[in-house]
Formats: C-alpha cells, structure tokens, sequence
C-alpha cells in the first residue's frame, strides 16, 4: 500500500519547492512531479513539512507528590493532533533508584504510544551504580542525552561536584550534557522567606525563582560542561540572562545549545497576578513566565541562532492537583501543557508576524531537534530513505484553542482563548495518517523507540579540540639539578 501526499509545497529547513510525496512501508520512498499511489492526500495550498519533534515532555511523570496527567496515549495524541510526531520524555530515577530499573519503567509506559519517541535519561543522584549504569544506557539503550536538575533541591537536584562528575563522564561516552538551570540553593532560600512572610499564592513561585537565578545556573552549567569537555544543552530557557550566557558562549567557540518553551515565547507573568487562585496555579511551571523584554530576547535568539530549538516541556497537571499546593505555593506541582499548541502557536506567532520564516520554523520544531540529538534524516527531514514523519500545514486553517476540543487529558489550557492560524490538514506518523483534516485517526502502540547514537559530529570536534588543546607537560632542554 502506497500513499502520495499531492500537490503542496515542500517546506524544509533550507528549501521550499513544489513536489509530490511517495511514501511505502512509512519511509519515503520518491520525491518529485505528478506522482501517484494507492492512497492520495491532496495538500493543494499547504506545506508539507517535517513532523514536529518536541524534545522535552513528562508523560505520565511521578513528581511532588503526584503524576502528570497525560500519559503516553494521550500526549502523543496531543502531539498528532497538533503535528508532532515525536516526542522525547525523560526517564526519571527516583533517588538510589538504578538507571536500567527506571528505563523499564518508562519502556511500560511508552508502549501506549501514537508517534514514535525517545528518552533523555536523568540523572537525579550520583554513584558508582550511576557512573556504572551510563555506559550501557549510552551504548546498548541508544540514549546520549542526560538531564541534570540544579533545582529541586532536596528532590532531583545534584551538586556541582556530581554534575562535573557526571559531565566526565558523558564527555568519555560521547554524550550530551542536558541541565534545568536554577540556583535551587537560591531557589529554596527565597521560597522559605516569601512563605514565612505570609506570599503563599501562586504569584510568589515566580517571585521564588528571579531571571538571575537561572542566569547564574546557566552561565556555572556553561563553564562546568566547558571544563569537562562535553557539548551542553540547556532545556526550557526562558530569559535574556539565561540566553546572554549561551550567546555568549556560543561566540566563545563553545558547544551549546537553548532550549525556549513556546510558553515562555507567548505567555507573561502577568499571568500569575490574576485574581483567580486557579488560573494562576495552572500556570505555575519552572522557570516561571517573565516579561516582554525576556520574550523579546528569546524571539531574537531564534531569528539570530543563538537559540536553537522550540519545546513544550509538557508536563500537565488537573485544577484538583494544582490545588495540592493551596496554602502553599511550593506544593502546586510545577508544570504546563503544550503539546497539541506548539506548533500552531509558533506558527501564528512566529511565522504570521514575520518574526521568523517557515524554514526558521522546520528547523526550530524539528530538523535542528533530530540533527542535535542525532536521529536526523531518519527524523526531521522531507528525504527520501527518511521516516514518512510528516504534517501537512493548511496556513489558512483557524481555531480558538479550547480546553473543550483539545487532546490532552487536563481540564484547561494555559492557551484558552488564543486564535491560531497554521493547523495540520494531515498528520503522517511512520507513514499512518493520525490527523485527517480534523478528525483522530490514531492507533494506541503504533509508536515505536528511537535508538540515537552517541558520539556525534560535535562531540568529535569537541573532544578532538580539547585533546588538541589539554595541558601537557612543557618539553625542557636543560633541567637544572635538585637544589639541596
Ligand atoms: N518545568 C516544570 O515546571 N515541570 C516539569 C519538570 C521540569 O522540567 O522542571
Ligand atoms: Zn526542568
Ligand atoms: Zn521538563
């Protein structure tokens, strides 16, 4: 059985051209004029684009005291709904919890899954298991990613000394260093203040958590990742200290990428302020919304480069466990949808304003995710050989996003209200149409897991420049004699 997407436009991350695609088996098989199959999906007057990958989700995540809400089913379902069609979760050790012991935890959950998806591991505490474990999760389980949490403390946060410890040994294995970056020692201090001063509201988990204290993370993650020698990928950055620190480094030469939240490019903290304890609650994530000059710094980082790819950092909580945390603001547990709004809403503000351009908006929601994190062409591409991930984009399609159509589990949407213009006509997961112009054609399990290789392109220069540039002995003609 064949299927042929006719008539669109191809939009990659570096082309845009007029072409048919033939797809067998789920991989693309032939690109070009007037081509035919068993099944026709007429893209007349839309992109065809590749499928978005969202490379931060929490599917079905035990954390503060509860789980998220959407599962592995649901989220992908989200994510089809609104062209994703991958998603890479992180498999989260409970402390003392081995990193194999984990993976088999998430390799249960996953096997619900509509799209395909990867892991990042975490790394929530260190020891010789940990240190052991890496090895075999890099090599055998197809995982080079690892997340270190510099907040959190007392939960999943570790210190410096575990974190270059870690990022050692990451830069022997040829993987990637991942950090959420906050001063947790910070963090903590501001939160016991702002609480015994009677702020238990929702507002007072962004006073807890300033731009400077992710500025200052950031910035230690940089020089730590930089003398352990591996590459850094610093997820959810939401503000300009946070970014003028990867800019910064970025023009040092050093191997660093940003990571904004499509939250943080559209959504303020004014949020916080309204007088609602619910709304307010919903939108308690970490870092938190900030203001219209950190959304400014996080939109002229992607037209610049200097950041790299657009999450979501899906992680949905109900009202009911919002509330956990009425009376206290430390208890709300910290996190927001997305899935299903990523890519309309960085399209509509994005693309529609002319902030950035549709082949800006491939790389940033796919092909730079899958070259980073080293799936691409399997992912992220329009090619022939590549996986038949695809979403073909009707720019002229609406909705008002509405907690009462959406895929996800939650009962509301931190988007509610927003009209968004750029909505998938068609979504193609490994070839089965899971979007068809409206209506959910998704199969339960259809997913399959994405092995990806360590030692890319990047960690080989990396550690060829710093073998290159190491300190070694200085070679001496003449040695004076011991002194006595
Ligand atoms: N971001 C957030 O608030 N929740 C999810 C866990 C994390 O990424 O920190
Ligand atoms: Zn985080
Ligand atoms: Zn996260």
């Amino acid at each position: 059985m064949t299927t042929v997407i006719k008539g669109g436009t191809i939009v990659t991350a570096d082309l845009t051209y007029k072409a048919d695609v033939l797809i067998e088996n789920g991989v693309i098989t032939e690109i070009g004029p007037n081509l035919s199959g068993d099944e026709t999906l007429d893209a007349t007057g839309c992109y065809v684009m590749p499928g978005g990958i969202d490379p931060h989700t929490h599917l079905e995540m035990p954390f503060m005291g509860t789980y998220s809400a959407d599962d592995f089913e649901s989220g992908t379902r989200a994510a089809l709904a609104g062209g994703t069609t991958m998603v890479v979760d992180f498999a989260l050790p409970s402390p003392g919890q081995g990193l194999h012991d984990a993976l088999q935890m998430w390799d249960n959950k996953s096997t619900r899954a509509n799209c395909d998806y990867s892991f990042h591991m975490a790394v929530t505490w260190w020891g010789e298991q940990v240190f052991n474990e890496m090895e075999s999760v890099v090599r055998d389980r197809g995982i080079n990613t690892f997340k270190h949490f510099m907040a959190y403390k007392g939960a999943l946060m570790v210190n410096d000394d575990e974190m270059y410890a870690s990022f050692q040994r990451l830069a022997e294995l040829g993987g990637i260093a991942m950090v959420h970056a906050e001063n947790g020692d910070v963090v903590a201090e501001l939160s016991a203040k702002l609480l015994a001063e009677g702020n238990t509201g929702p507002e007072a988990h962004a006073y807890s958590r300033p731009s400077q204290v992710e500025g200052e993370a950031t910035n230690r993650a940089i020089m730590i990742a930089d003398m352990a020698g591996v590459p850094l990928y610093v997820v959810h950055t939401s503000c300009e200290e946070a970014h003028e620190a990867i800019r910064r480094a970025r023009q040092n030469g050093k191997r660093v990428w940003g990571e904004p939240l499509i939250q943080h490019l559209t959504l303020d903290e004014s949020e916080y302020f309204n007088a609602d304890w619910d709304h307010a609650a919903r939108r308690v994530m970490s870092p938190p919304f900030r203001n219209k000059k950190h959304q400014d710094s996080l939109w002229a980082g992607l037209m610049s480069g200097s950041l790299s790819v657009v999450a979501t950092d899906h992680c949905a909580f109900t009202t009911d466990q919002k509330r956990y945390g009425v009376g206290d603001f430390t208890k709300i547990p910290n996190g927001t949808g997305g899935l299903e709004d990523r890519m309309p809403m960085l399209w509509t503000h994005g693309v529609e304003t002319g902030r950035i351009t549709p082949n800006e908006f491939v790389a940033v929601t796919s092909t730079n995710i899958a070259k980073i994190l080293n799936c691409y062409p399997r992912k992220g591409a329009v090619l022939v050989g590549a996986d038949a991930d695809l979403v073909v984009l009707d720019p002229n399609k609406e909705k008002t996003i509405s907690a009462a159509t959406q895929q996800s589990a939650i009962d509301y949407n931190v988007f509610e209200g927003h009209k968004v213009k750029g909505l998938p006509r068609f979504t193609l997961t490994r070839g089965q149409v899971a979007i068809y112009d409206g209506e959910i054609r998704t199969q339960e399990g259809h997913g399959k897991f994405v092995k990806r290789e360590p030692n890319t392109a990047v960690n080989k220069a990396l550690s060829t420049w710093k073998e290159l540039t190491s300190p070694r002995p200085v070679e001496r003609t003449g040695i004076p004699a011991t002194g006595v």
